[in-house]
């Protein structure tokens, strides 16, 4: 069980805070969130009162253990060698987390996740599966999402030209009632139809049948997932808030992202580093709106606490027995140095059950304190309104809209004149996950946060768009946005459509650039060279070189107040 101790924040900002722990009691804040009263967040229930499902779901799910034992016979009797996810955001970032946390368990089939539409990346998982031995989740909460139904037409091909294959009965669906892919799990004859408690948002859904059935058949044990957060929910139903894990949680980032420290830092146990994806999702997305919310920033690289400004809070998650050593000294230098550090402590991979109940309830309350509701992303659309624009374009033109694009170093200029402290630096690449590239991007984010003082975040796209996207465009102007775009070739057809993976991977990074410019966001778009990281090197060396230096503003110290 995680537990309380030493998860409070040194004096000075425990000050801070108690003034809205005080008003938190003072509203009864815990007894009415338990209550589902939407007026904790707005005067109107519109997508609150229909999402509060998420809060008693360890009391639901245990009646649809069996639901989830009848799946996997059904995997074994089919010898399922491998589980594609195909979703996106609150589909597909809890079970990443459970997947990299938990490791392949032994006589289970490996999960993989895929939630991008770029051609190298839906290739890599397509020749490292075995089609007649593989089962296809298809998981989408409202059941039309794009990437999804462009997978789903990829993998329905692949397996029905491989011999031996099961047909139908290779996909499972997991959806809300009456959506269009139960309709179509349906028509096509999915294996099994998995429908979902319809009063959860996505990306509180880790919880319910979105993170449990890919669980399940990975052979994580969901009862004892289930177990810890129970146990979580419990202490989170405690009225005073300064004892309550999720409510003080909720409360130090609210009222510090209200003081100028917005960037809510996450660190984390090497093993358990991904718990940082799916945190993204739910803190960006839910309290990203009306200029305001909490700026997650994960996996980024560590530096020496001087270098910080006074726009952090620093989250540690510490699983008991891992590699600790250095977030350990970090978290000792941080404290040393005045920044304000909470720390969490996990006994096993299973108490991550318990902390995403903690961090739902903490964002529910966060939500509160800034003054937004934190369960719709009212800017998401925008997007995606654009990128259908850009396709309905290719369609009758036969080519995408021409971009501008920026060459590596022009864009290190526009990064050397405007990344200050206070700011943020969001990475956003379409392409390919690759070591090479994901080391070039910690170092560029190491110089940014030393040389800068800004604070980076680093997402693959299509994948941030259903994830820190909302906060993108709906949060704090303090951004500044490199997108990165993968040449996508070879390229690869979607069956059905007019246009290939590449096509809707690039038109949707157009997309996204067209909303950031139309929310007055600093946004530059870099293409990648053959190969990628060499480009992120390019960027780097630029930034990093004397003519550089001698370019910039005059810089802020770190430490100066953020801009909000
Ligand atoms: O599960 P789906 O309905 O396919 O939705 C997947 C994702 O789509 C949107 O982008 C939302 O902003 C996310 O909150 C959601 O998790």
């Amino acid at each position: 069980m995680a537990t309380p101790t030493g998860h409070t924040l040194p004096p000075a900002f425990a000050d801070a805070i108690s003034p809205t722990l005080r008003q938190l009691n003072e509203q009864d804040l815990i007894n009415r969130i338990w209550a589902k009263e939407y007026r904790v967040w707005k005067p109107e229930p519109r997508e609150i009162a229909d999402r509060l499902g998420w809060l008693t779901l360890h009391e639901q799910m245990p009646e649809r253990v069996d639901e989830l034992r009848s799946l996997v016979s059904m995997a074994n009797e089919l010898r399922i060698q491998h589980v594609v996810l195909l979703g996106m955001g609150g589909s597909s970032l809890g079970p990443e987390v459970l997947r990299t946390s938990f490791g392949r368990q032994k006589g289970a089939p490996r999960l993989w996740v895929l939630d991008s539409t770029v051609p190298g990346w839906v290739k890599q998982v397509s020749h490292a599966i075995v089609p007649a031995r593989t089962l296809f989740l298809v998981a989408s909460k409202s059941g039309g999402t794009i990437e999804v139904l462009s997978l789903f037409a990829h993998f329905w091909d692949l397996v029905s030209n491989a011999k031996g294959n099961h047909g139908g009965r290779q996909f499972v669906a997991i959806t809300d009632p009456g959506t269009g892919l139960e309709r179509m799990a349906l028509e096509y004859g999915f294996g099994q139809v998995i429908i979902n408690p319809p009063d959860i948002g996505g990306r509180y859904s880790v919880l319910s049948l979105f993170g449990l059935v890919p669980a399940a058949l990975m052979g994580v044990d969901v009862e004892r997932l289930l177990t810890r957060a129970g146990g979580m929910a419990q202490r989170c139903r405690k009225a005073e808030s300064a004892a309550n894990p999720g409510a003080y949680l909720g409360a130090a980032m609210g009222a510090l992202a209200k003081a100028g420290r917005d960037k809510t830092t996450i660190m984390a146990s090497p093993s358990i580093a991904t718990f940082g994806l799916w945190a993204e999702q739910l803190l960006a997305e839910s309290t990203g709106k009306e200029g305001t919310g909490l700026i997650p920033v994960a996996q980024e690289p560590l530096v020496a606490p001087r270098l910080y400004g006074s726009d952090r809070l620093f989250l540690y998650l510490r699983l008991r027995g891992d590699k600790n050593t250095e977030l350990d000294r970090q978290e000792q230098a941080l404290r040393k140095a005045s920044h304000p550090v909470l720390r969490f402590d996990l006994n096993d991979r299973y108490d991550l059950a318990a902390e995403f109940f903690r961090w739902e309830f903490a964002t529910a309350v966060a939500g509160h304190v800034l003054g937004i509701q934190p369960f719709d992303q009212p800017n998401v659309q925008e997007s995606k309104d654009n990128t259908n624009r850009v396709l309905a374009q290719f369609e009758s033109a036969g080519r995408l809209p021409k971009q501008s694009r920026s060459s590596p170093a022009q864009a290190a200029q526009e990064l050397t004149a405007r990344a200050e402290p206070g700011m943020y630096v969001a990475i956003l690449a379409y392409t390919t996950p690759s070591r090479s590239l994901e080391s070039a991007i910690r170092r560029l984010r190491a110089a940014l946060v030393s040389c800068h003082g800004a604070a980076t975040t680093f997402g693959y796209g299509p994948r941030y768009l259903h994830s820190t996207g909302q906060l993108h465009k709906g949060g704090p102007n303090s951004g500044i946005f490199l997108e990165l775009i993968d040449r996508m070739t070879p390229d690869l057809p979607i069956p059905g459509k007019r246009f290939s993976f590449g096509t809707l991977a690039r038109a949707q990074a157009a997309g996204d650039l067209e909303s950031l410019r139309a929310h007055q966001r600093i946004a530059v778009s870099v293409e990648f060279g053959r190969d990628p990281a060499a480009t992120v090197s390019a960027l780097l060396a630029a930034l990093t070189s004397p003519r550089s230096h001698s370019q910039r503003r005059p810089a802020k110290r770190p430490g100066a107040k953020s801009r909000r």
